[in-house]
């Protein structure tokens, strides 16, 4: 990274209250060069320049820790982490954190396997898979502390893929962008629905940037039924309680 972009960081996570070490700036810098170095050869991303990766792809992803949901030693899954968000920032941010950075897309969790070892984190273990299919595994439903998630669906379809792996008491912390009140409402039915409840909602903006963003913060209270998740991509075709657009 440039000098600019180091400054990009540190402030950026300067107005979310952290203060980075030299060696997380560092592993930043070189998560930052693996992104450039295989997107020019695999789609990983549509974020190219320095400034869009820092602020949309870094702080945006460390925007998951406000309230303090992912402070701990806990066990997270990131449903559809893409090419490594939020989890790899987490990873970086919040090292006692064990992360499980799950896709159905091979190249992209290839991509998350080879910067996890560059960056030597070897608390994150990713995974090639569809959410549905794990939530039915008896090894992962109800195995987690907390779901992370960023930019994968409605409310309703996050929380149907999220509370079977959630244990209860576990959270799903949603890093959404501007929520309006029928997704919400949608979440909260399909929540009460699959065993949980929406007991944060909150707007902020993204630092540095202003883009309007929502961290919505589900707690499973129940076991969920048995009959969620349904089959691989019928939360997403046919979404509970909400028209799929
Ligand atoms: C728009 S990308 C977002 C990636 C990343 N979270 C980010 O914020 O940059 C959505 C990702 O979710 C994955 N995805 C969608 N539904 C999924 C499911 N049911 N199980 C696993 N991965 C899923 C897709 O393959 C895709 O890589």
């Amino acid at each position: 990274m440039t000098p600019e972009g180091e400054q990009l960081l540190r402030d950026g996570l300067g107005a979310l209250s952290i203060v980075p070490g030299e060696h997380q700036v560092q592993q930043f810098g070189q998560l930052h060069s693996l992104l450039v170095e295989r997107n020019a050869h695999v789609n990983l991303t549509a974020l190219k320049t320095e400034r869009d990766i820092v602020l949309k792809h870094f702080i945006d992803s460390a925007c998951c820790l406000r309230g303090a949901h992912l402070d701990g030693d806990l066990t997270v899954i990131d449903v559809g982490t893409g090419a490594g968000f939020p989890a790899l920032p987490l990873a970086v941010l919040r090292p006692a954190l064990q992360l499980t950075p799950l896709d159905s897309i091979r190249k992209k969790i290839d991509f998350v396997r080879d910067a996890a070892t560059q960056l030597a984190l070897p608390q994150v273990q990713p995974v090639v898979g569809r959410a549905e299919t794990l939530g039915r595994d008896p090894n992962n439903r109800g195995r987690y502390d907390r779901v992370v998630v960023r930019a994968v669906a409605a409310l309703p379809v996050l929380v149907e893929l999220a509370l079977p792996l959630l244990r209860s008491g576990g959270r799903l912390v949603a890093q959404k962008g501007a929520i309006g009140e029928e997704e919400l409402a949608a979440g909260r039915r399909a929540a009460a629905e699959v065993g949980g409840e929406i007991i944060a909602a909150e707007p902020f903006e993204l630092p540095l940037l202003g883009d309007a963003r929502s961290l919505i913060v589900v707690e499973k209270t129940r076991p969920t039924p048995r009959t969620y998740p349904r089959r691989e991509g019928v939360p997403a075709r046919q979404p509970l309680f909400w028209t799929a657009k």
